[in-house]
């Protein structure tokens, strides 16, 4: 079993406070569900965590490895962004024998949801269709924690359904951290929720933790 340890995690843009003091961590076999207003942080906690961007101070390690640059992530820590990173003018199934392992490219060939997409490029595909590419390659590369930025985004019911379970599947190998507005399926697939604002993150519970710290309409409290 494998362990992501976050620590110390702070940043500001422009003198302002995003992210104080965030710890968190993650084992393989574990799916975290990372919730919050827009705004609130998350997509630059993923991408510190990651190593695209910059932190004030960072403590981040896999089991006993201290991880301070990107490189230092490679196969450990892999992330889905929100936006679309596929090169344009390139076959899907060329890409997935590029970015995977052939065993698991043969396996996802016969996938019922990319077999009628592997003879298109990526510049060829609806939003919808190169999300469900884009997860699918990230999911199965080699890295023991993955992180995915908004995977639901523009995605159809059957499909957002399909990757819950694809992710359910994928757990026992992996540590998985969610962030998603879809917050019925993030509650669904995650193990645990944590809530941030205010540069803080704090556990929940359930839906009407939601409600109470006005991420769901309710009782909002715009003060949060
Ligand atoms: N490069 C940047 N320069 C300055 N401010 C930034 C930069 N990137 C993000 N921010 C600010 O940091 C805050 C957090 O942004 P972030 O994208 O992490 O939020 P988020 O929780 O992922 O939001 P959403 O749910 O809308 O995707 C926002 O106020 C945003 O305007």
């Amino acid at each position: 079993m494998s362990i992501l340890h976050v620590d110390s995690i702070t940043k500001s843009y422009n003198n302002k406070k995003i992210l104080s003091d965030i710890y968190l961590s993650c084992r393989s076999g574990e799916i975290k569900g990372l919730i919050g207003r827009n705004g609130s942080g998350k997509s630059t906690l993923l991408k510190i965590i990651f190593g695209s961007e910059k932190p004030n101070s960072q403590f981040i390690k896999v089991d006993d490895e201290i991880l301070k640059t990107m490189s230092d992530r490679r196969n450990r820590i892999n992330y889905l962004p929100q936006h679309h990173f596929l090169p344009n003018h390139i076959k899907i199934k060329s890409l997935m024998k590029l970015f995977l392992p052939e065993a698991i490219c043969n396996s996802l060939q016969q996938n019922y949801f990319l077999k009628p997409l592997l003879n298109k490029k990526n510049h060829e595909l609806s939003g919808g269709e190169r999300r469900i590419v884009e997860i699918f390659l990230i999911i199965n590369s080699e890295s023991k924690f993955v992180l995915l930025d908004e995977p639901f985004n523009g995605v159809s019911p059957v499909l957002k359904n399909y990757i819950v379970e694809y992710i359910k599947e994928k757990k026992p190998s992996k540590g998985f951290i969610i962030t998603d507005h879809d917050y019925q399926n993030i509650l669904d697939v995650s193990d645990k929720i944590i809530f941030l604002s205010n540069g803080y993150l704090r556990e929940i519970k359930n839906e009407s933790d939601l409600i109470n710290l006005g991420y769901l309409p309710g009782n909002v409290n715009m003060n949060l």
